[in-house]
């Protein structure tokens, strides 16, 4: 008999991105948890990106952090501007339309961001250089400015850090590793949370400003929430760009550069890209989940071989993520 994993093979030509149901994430049964851990080996080996359902963030949740950035995002150029991430030292707060460019051969991104990290952590002075990217304070509008925004984006926060955490030990029994792995490597997640929001791209539009440039994730995975409005891009191994259609219930998740370097590419930091053809605003909520932030990023034992031997040089995932950052927003 065929076991789930082998029913729903995929291929790094794959045309459609692969649904994976969690539910049995939570079972207290190994071989549940095996079977959807191969689901999800699968994924990552050929994809690098799949749906999941049964997610356990709550749909309430969702609607208020939407509801959310739309308010922030409705704010005033002059208000949002305020809070601009250029004038922070640790990568948090407002990015306007064009100021950042994901794709090097672009002319820059048309959306809009606001970004946030772990609340409450503001030692950043204290801690290595390598840590400052992921520590000190979020910058926030001011509670008369928008009532409840800050509750409605840290309950989002909070509920996509648990998916995180779930993912985590499935991840590395697809590693063929121990289910607790990663658990002393997350004690102090670097999270980044970014609402985003993409004004209708116009067909006349340049092809060098889309919505956000080809580009690879920089963490372990990302945990993307899209409106209905469509436009997330995947590129498979042929080159050709398959659309990440929004299903309703689902939750994309994607892999990043710090797995595929500390996995030595067994998990696939697939590119893509988002173009709001949709003729409305479009809004999207990406949860970037890496390791700490002190953490080598040796090649995992189980992913090297004589046949395969290591393709990266060891990095530290903080020196890694505050390269890629620097690199984004200079
Ligand atoms: O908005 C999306 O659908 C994708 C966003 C994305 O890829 C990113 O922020 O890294
Ligand atoms: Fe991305």
């Amino acid at each position: 008999m065929l076991t789930a994993a082998e029913m729903q093979r995929t291929e790094s030509t794959f045309e459609q991105i692969p649904i994976i149901d969690l539910t049995p994430a939570h079972s207290s049964s190994p071989e549940a948890r095996r079977e959807l851990a191969d689901l999800i080996r699968d994924a990552c080996v050929n994809v690098g990106f799949f749906y999941v359902s049964n997610h356990s963030i709550p749909e309430r949740v969702i609607n208020t952090a939407i509801d959310g950035a739309k308010r922030f995002f409705a704010l005033s150029t002059e208000e949002k501007m305020q809070l601009d991430i250029h004038a922070s030292t640790n990568y948090k707060g407002y990015t306007a339309l064009l100021a950042e460019n994901t794709d090097p051969n672009n002319a820059g991104d048309l959306h809009e961001g606001f970004d946030i990290g772990p609340e409450g952590s503001s030692d950043a002075g204290k801690l290595p250089k390598t840590d400052a990217p992921m520590t000190g304070g979020n910058v926030w509008p001011s509670e008369k400015t928008i009532p409840g925004f800050k509750e409605d984006v840290l309950e989002y926060y909070e509920s996509a850090l648990n998916l995180g955490r779930t993912l985590f030990p499935l991840f590395a029994m697809a590693l063929d590793l121990e289910e607790d792995f990663f658990t002393d490597k997350t004690q102090n997640s670097a999270a980044i949370l970014r609402l985003l929001h993409y004004p209708p791209q116009e067909a006349k539009t340049s092809e060098k400003v889309i919505g956000i440039g080809a580009h690879t994730d920089y963490e372990c995975f990302t945990l993307l929430y899209q409106d209905a409005s469509g436009g997330l891009q995947v590129q498979n191994a042929n080159g050709r760009w398959i659309d990440a259609v929004p299903i309703p219930g689902t939750i994309v998740v994607n892999l990043g550069d710090q797995f595929a370097r500390w996995t030595n590419d067994t998990f696939k930091s697939t590119p893509h890209r988002a173009i709001n053809a949709s003729g409305s605003e479009r809004y999207s909520i990406p949860l970037f989940f890496g390791t700490d932030y002190d953490v080598l990023l040796e090649p995992i034992r189980t992913c090297v071989s004589e046949t395969n031997p290591p393709k990266y040089p060891v990095v530290q995932a903080g020196e890694y993520v505050r390269s890629r950052l620097e690199a984004t927003y200079q």
